[in-house]
């Protein structure tokens, strides 16, 4: 049985952020995943979980400066010790959250950039965090973003993240597998998450093109959670979707699975 996670910068804006865990809980969900949790001290967000019963999946390090096109800085060469310092703070966050994964954020690389320099780097600062969080027991994860989501991002397909996995060598680093950026980029999903198995720790689902609730658009979710189920995959399945509507409204998708 897949173990959905809602997540909370999506899903549910109907309501503030701190509100968000109330209205997942209510809507049947035990596991929940947002982009960023530094605008809140741990304790609060984890008084949150704990009042509701949740369990935190996963959470990003911080995007560096957004309005300035920034999307992570882990990979831009010059930045190592920023990079670091934000490893650190993503890793208290992770052991006072109890949340067993962290997304480290690459970077987009500008045009005309040495790509090969970003890699270096990139592998540079996964690995720190990845011996930083083994004696936690904290997932280091990946991910490939779509360039009609996230132009020039270091990682575009899913075999650029597979790539920089098997270089960085850590057994604590894994692919985080978003399935809307894997169909826009890869395809043959299905094929696809054989080939990348033994390295996925986290999914996230949203429907292909329009990215909304997974009951709609180019995207047989029903067979992929069936095939998920059969290969024995634990990870969580976050739905990283904007709901159509109200968020409660567009739910009817899982309700077989509360
Ligand atoms: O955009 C996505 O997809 C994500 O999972 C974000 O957390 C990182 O870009
Ligand atoms: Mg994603």
């Amino acid at each position: 049985m897949p173990k959905f996670a809602a997540n909370l910068t999506m899903m549910f804006n109907e309501v503030p952020f701190l509100e968000r865990f109330a209205a997942a809980a209510k809507a049947g969900f035990n596991y929940v995943e947002y982009l960023w949790p530094y605008d809140y001290p741990a304790h609060e967000l984890k008084a949150k979980l704990d009042q509701y019963g949740l369990k935190q999946v996963l959470f990003n390090t911080p995007a560096g400066n957004i309005e300035a096109g920034e999307w992570g800085i882990a990979a831009i060469p010059g930045r190592e010790s920023d990079s670091q310092r934000e490893i650190d703070l993503a890793l208290e966050y992770a052991i006072a959250l109890g949340c067993p994964n962290v997304h480290i954020m690459a970077a987009v690389v500008p045009d005309g950039a040495d790509r090969q320099q970003y890699q270096q780097t990139f592998i540079k600062n996964v690995r720190y965090a990845a011996d930083k969080f083994k004696p936690y027991g904290i997932n280091v994860l990946l991910e490939a973003l779509s360039p009609e989501v996230k132009p020039n991002y270091l990682l575009k397909s899913q075999f650029d993240t597979l790539a920089i996995v098997e270089q960085v060598a850590r057994d604590n680093v894994f692919i985080q597998l978003d399935y809307f950026h894997a169909q826009n980029v890869d395809g043959n999903l299905s094929r696809l998450t054989d080939k990348l198995a033994k390295h996925i720790a986290h999914i996230q689902i949203a429907s292909v093109p329009d990215r909304h609730e997974p009951d709609e658009g180019e995207i047989n979710y029903q067979y992929l959670f069936d095939k998920l189920d059969a290969m024995g995959y634990e990870g969580y399945i976050g739905c990283e979707y904007k709901p159509r509507g109200e968020t409660e409204q567009g739910l009817a998708w899982f309700s077989r699975y509360k």
